[in-house]
């Protein structure tokens, strides 16, 4: 890079290495020209007006970039899909949703992208629920020329990743519900699992096809899960029974119905009893009670990532385990909070 002075008249193109500043009726007005601008046409009645004659430049040599034009190759290389970006100011880039969805980060790739000098690249956590027009990521350069190499490593990073941030929307589920225990089934107390799931379920767009009551007995929870399949639900919750009473059934019989299971014992509190299986397609899912009793627990981790159509598998689950403690604040601020925040390492 080279430091020039040019005519006014003649710097259309240059980029400004210096602030150029305004003082109006005596007034500091601040920087109306930035370091680092390329100065268009547009720009020279302007600096005329304040009565520039000559400014200072620098030139690009080669294999150098201009901070801003660096910042626009990063943002269209790291901008997946259902995502935009918009930009720059001073070299940074935003990257925002397109649309409601599932935010997915490829973690070690977006790590090789900030490990290049000169280059940051920050996000949200990978999994996070976003919507529409939410900032997801912003991305720079550090000084205000780079070398090409730099940004053409940055793109190849990029390419080999496939993606690197982009938002999976919501797909419309059905969704049975079997709720479990005797004491509900044969109506001594009211149930209050049936709506938590529902609420949890309609906020992402999808809706519950069936409610169904049996009482503590497995051959009866077997049959209820199964007929929820057949009956076309795509994703089935069981409730309650999932520790250690006697007439704790419901583990065995999400076994009985030959799914497959891929996790029963997740670290996530509250969520310790949770069963994840899978009948055919289907993901059955163990809750236990505390996902009635707490605000927030495992299927506000979990519940996200399936109706997004994704196969959650055990290692998933085990991923939950750093950062799976809830604080139990008093004023829940879910998902502006550390919850669930581990599972961020698997994309
Ligand atoms: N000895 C142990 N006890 C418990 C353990 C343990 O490891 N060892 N784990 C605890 C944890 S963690 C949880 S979470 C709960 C899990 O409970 P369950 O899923 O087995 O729930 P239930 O025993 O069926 O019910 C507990 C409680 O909630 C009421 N309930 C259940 N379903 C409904 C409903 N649909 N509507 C309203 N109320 C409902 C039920 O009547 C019980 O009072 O276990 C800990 N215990
Ligand atoms: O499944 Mo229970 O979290 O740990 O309350």
């Amino acid at each position: 890079m080279k430091l020039q002075t040019v005519r006014v008249e003649d710097a259309v193109g240059k980029v400004l290495s210096h602030d150029i500043t305004r003082i109006v009726k005596g007034e500091f007005k601040g920087a109306s020209f930035k370091k680092g601008r390329v100065i268009n046409k547009k720009d020279i009645p302007e600096l005329l007006k304040l009565g520039k004659e000559n400014i200072y430049v620098l030139e690009l040599e080669h294999g150098e970039v201009h901070e801003d034009e660096a910042g626009i190759r990063l943002g269209i290389a790291v901008a997946g899909e259902n995502t935009q970006w918009r930009g720059p100011k001073e070299s940074r880039v935003n990257i925002y949703a397109c649309c409601d969805g599932l935010l997915k980060i490829n973690v070690p790739f977006l790590e090789a992208v900030n490990g290049l000098p000169d280059v940051i690249l920050s996000t949200l956590f990978n999994n996070t629920v976003v919507k529409k027009g939410d900032l997801l990521a912003g991305t720079k350069v550090i000084p205000l020329l780079v070398p090409e190499q730099t940004l053409a490593e940055a793109e190849r990073i990029c390419r080999e990743a496939g993606w690197l941030i982009k938002v999976k929307p919501f797909k419309a589920h059905k969704v049975g519900v079997v709720i479990t225990g005797n004491e509900v089934y044969k109506k001594r107390i009211r149930d209050a699992f049936g709506p938590v799931i529902t609420e949890k379920v309609e906020a992402f767009g999808s809706a519950v096809m069936r409610i169904e009551y049996v009482p503590d007995d497995r051959d009866a929870i077997k049959d209820s899960i199964c007929q929820m399949a057949a009956g076309g639900a795509q994703i089935i919750f069981v409730t309650g029974g999932m520790s250690v009473d006697p007439d704790d059934v419901t583990p065995k019989a999400i076994r009985l119905t030959g799914a497959v299971v891929e996790k029963y014992g997740a670290p996530a509190l509250p969520g310790a009893m949770f069963m994840l299986a899978y009948l055919g397609e289907a993901p059955v899912l163990g809750i236990p009670a505390c996902g009635m009793f707490f605000k927030t627990t495992i299927v506000d981790l979990l519940l996200p990532r399936l109706l997004a159509g994704e196969r959650v598998h055990g290692r998933d689950i085990v991923a939950l385990a750093h950062g799976g403690l809830c604080r139990l604040c008093d004023q829940c601020r879910f998902p502006n909070c550390t919850f669930g925040r581990g599972a961020g390492s698997l994309c």
